[in-house]
């Protein structure tokens, strides 16, 4: 490639007590384009991610350079001042702001105004967008946008602070599949512009489609930059894992009797006659687009969305759920999707975390906590769901991102409930973890556990369920036998599915 490179990072360590998160890295961004960033969970990405955005720094010896020559990037605003944005999962806006102020605030500020002038504001705000051929009401709060918006309104923000490198932060993982189409095409017109994108996923066949170049992370240590020619799956997985990853079909007992009966559930605004079963030992995957009901559902199941009409039954018996408590009492789990946010405590270990949700378990009966068990339970945990690096005492929030999310998983597990709810299991979760917890699901239904499994992923669904149903708009519209399931007819039925028609 003979275009000049717009930023080169050299020799780049970062050392955390006990951990060393990046060993030498080195990272070469060409102006506009699309570059991809992967590595398992732990490997690096975000410590990368934040030496560039100059919220940590590198330990010493590091060199950044931005068209040639050395900078030092020693706080956020020095990076904005390089044309670098950063994109967060959470997007760093402000909610209660207007589209308008949230594209442009700061930029008068930036550019060392002291009075902030509505009309250039707005005048920003309306440029950035037409340059995205993005049509927004600039004066709508953000809050009351859709992610997926509130995402564009972000990319706007860094278009209007003149970026010329924009970092994504896995930027699909709550998209639907019409928002990720829709976020690439965004993409291709700010790779016109010039714009270099990196673009950070463990969405394997996303970065396949919008990447041309991949870094691979391994442990903190550089494994090289590849053009995507160069590559396919196979080949990337085992440059991020160092080791083969086999994705068996595992045989499985046919599942039990009846454990859990959904009685046409109603909840207005939110789902309609929704009946299903779930058998003991059996895995229900459930799926359908984002915003298809699926999440509501759950709640419902677990006290925290109470239908307004229906029946449940659990092993027979008819069951009122009002309340988490009354869920959990009754042997009910449910793992929520924003897991990092509702599930951890983030100044407490890893060990406290996993022991929290069976502390009365492990308590002997005379109010003490069995400090042998409690380390023989975390340990099982630690190593079922590969938590990296394996240290209990380690605080969550040293943790990275999909670690944190094993943490999570770990700490329901550990509760062996009787109905297992989760939602999306592996969203952020790396591909090597992923056939771990997938592994997983299955050995836990294969011991009795009746388990739903909300994902939006299809091969994931295919992978792991028993039998699968379809949502959309709030109804039940299809089911299927794992034999009679395909892509293709799911999608069909999330599409287009017509409730009353539940079968394929
Ligand atoms: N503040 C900290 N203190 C101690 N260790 C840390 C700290 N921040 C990160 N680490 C460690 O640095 C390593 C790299 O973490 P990083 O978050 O960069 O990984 P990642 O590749 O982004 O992972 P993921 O895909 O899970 O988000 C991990 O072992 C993590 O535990």
């Amino acid at each position: 490639m003979s275009r000049k490179p717009f930023l080169q990072m050299k020799n780049i360590s970062k050392t955390f007590p006990g951990v060393r998160a990046l060993d030498e890295v080195q990272l070469e961004i060409l102006p506009g384009e699309v570059h991809a960033l992967v590595g398992e969970n732990g490997a690096g990405k975000s410590t990368l991610i934040k030496i560039l955005a100059g919220v940590e720094q590198p330990d010493p010896g590091a060199e950044i350079l931005i068209d040639g020559h050395p900078v030092n990037i020693r706080q956020p605003i020095d990076a904005n001042q390089q044309g670098i944005a950063v994109i967060y999962q959470d997007f760093s806006l402000f909610p209660n702001l207007t589209v308008a102020e949230n594209i442009s605030f700061g930029k008068e500020i930036g550019l060392g105004k002291r009075l902030v002038n509505w009309n250039e504001i707005k005048e920003t705000a309306t440029k950035a967008l037409a340059e995205l051929g993005i049509e927004l009401d600039l004066n709508l709060q953000l809050e009351r946008l859709p992610v997926a918006k509130q995402q564009l309104v972000a990319i706007a923000r860094a278009l209007a602070f003149n970026a010329r490198f924009i970092i994504m932060d896995e930027p699909t993982s709550s998209l639907s599949r019409g928002e990720v189409e829709n976020l690439f095409k965004i993409i291709a017109t700010l790779k016109e512009k010039g714009i270099a994108i990196l673009f950070v996923s463990h969405r394997l066949q996303e970065l396949f489609t919008i990447a041309e170049r991949f870094t691979v992370l391994r442990d903190g240590k550089y494994i090289g930059t590849y053009l995507k020619e160069e590559l396919n799956e196979d080949k990337l997985i085992s440059l991020m894992v160092g080791r083969k990853i086999e994705f068996v079909k595992q045989s499985r007992s046919s599942p039990g009797p009846v454990l859990l009966e959904v009685k046409s559930i109603t909840k207005k605004g939110n789902f309609k006659d929704i009946s299903f079963t779930l058998h003991k030992g059996e895995i229900l995957g459930l799926t359908g687009l984002v915003g298809a009901g699926r999440t509501e559902v759950a709640q419902a199941l677990f006290g925290l969305n109470v239908p307004e009409s229906g029946e449940i039954f659990l092993e027979g018996v008819k069951v009122n759920i009002h309340s988490p408590e009354e869920a959990m009492g009754l042997g009910i789990a449910y793992i929520p999707e924003g897991r990092q946010r509702e599930g951890l405590v983030l100044r407490q270990s890893v060990a406290q975390n996993v022991s929290l949700a069976v502390l009365k378990k492990l308590r002997s009966k005379f109010g003490l906590l069995n400090a042998g068990k409690e380390r023989q339970l975390v340990e099982e945990y630690m190593e079922a769901l590969d938590i990296r690096p394996r240290l209990p005492n380690m605080l969550a929030m040293q943790l990275s991102g999909g670690n944190q999310q094993k943490v999570v998983l770990a700490k329901w597990l550990a509760t062996h409930p009787k109905v297992l709810i989760i939602d999306e299991p592996t969203n952020g979760i790396d591909v090597g973890a992923k056939a771990e917890i997938h592994k997983l699901l299955k050995r836990l239904a294969e011991q009795g556990m009746g388990i739903i499994m909300i994902s939006s992923e299809l091969p994931e669904i295919l992978a792991v369920s028993d039998r699968v149903l379809v949502m959309r708009r709030g109804r039940l519209v299809g089911e299927f036998a794992i034999e009679e399931a395909t892509q293709e007819k799911i999608m069909n039925k999330a599409f287009m599915g017509t409730p009353g028609k539940a079968t394929a």
